[in-house]
């Protein structure tokens, strides 16, 4: 298995050449940007750097962890003063992830809802007799 530093990932950036660190291993995700769910943006935020932390926070599935095995190219050399790893963008949408807190937006979309049909209920009643 070839071996990478993280300065060598750095080098693999862009689209066409798009490498990514998780769990120590490194990544060659150039062919599945274009498929990724989740959109070609997150990738190239994280491209040449750690994902680790923006992979797991989506909590993605173990269909995920195939392709990803299938994408992989060599072991991480880790050295003294690499990065960390670079979270999810702040906005990503995460589905699966438990700490996303969308309980509150649910309810808030719930409750707007509700208020608009006794709205609509009472403009209809208002208006019956003319
Ligand atoms: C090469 C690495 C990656 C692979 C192979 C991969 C693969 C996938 C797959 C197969 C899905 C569909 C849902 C699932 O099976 O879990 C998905 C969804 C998603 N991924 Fe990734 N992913 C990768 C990296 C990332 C990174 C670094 C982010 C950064 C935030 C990310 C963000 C997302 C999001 C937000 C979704 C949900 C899309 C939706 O359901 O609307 N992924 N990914």
């Amino acid at each position: 298995m070839p071996e990478f530093t993280y300065s060598d990932v750095s080098e693999h950036a862009t689209k066409k050449d798009l490498y990514m660190v998780v769990h120590d291993k490194v990544y060659n995700a150039s062919s599945f940007v274009d498929e990724h769910p989740g959109g070609e943006e997150v990738l190239l935020d994280v491209g040449g750097q750690d994902a680790t932390e923006a992979f797991e926070d989506v909590g993605h599935s173990d269909e995920a962890r195939e392709i990803l095995d299938g994408l992989l190219v060599g072991d991480l050399k880790r050295q003294a003063g690499d990065p960390k790893p670079k979270a999810n963008p702040p906005g990503v949408y995460t589905p699966n992830a438990a700490s996303s807190g969308s309980g509150v937006g649910t309810y808030l979309i719930v409750a707007l809802g509700v208020v608009a049909a006794l709205g609509a209920y009472q403009y209809l009643q208002a208006n019956k007799d003319k």
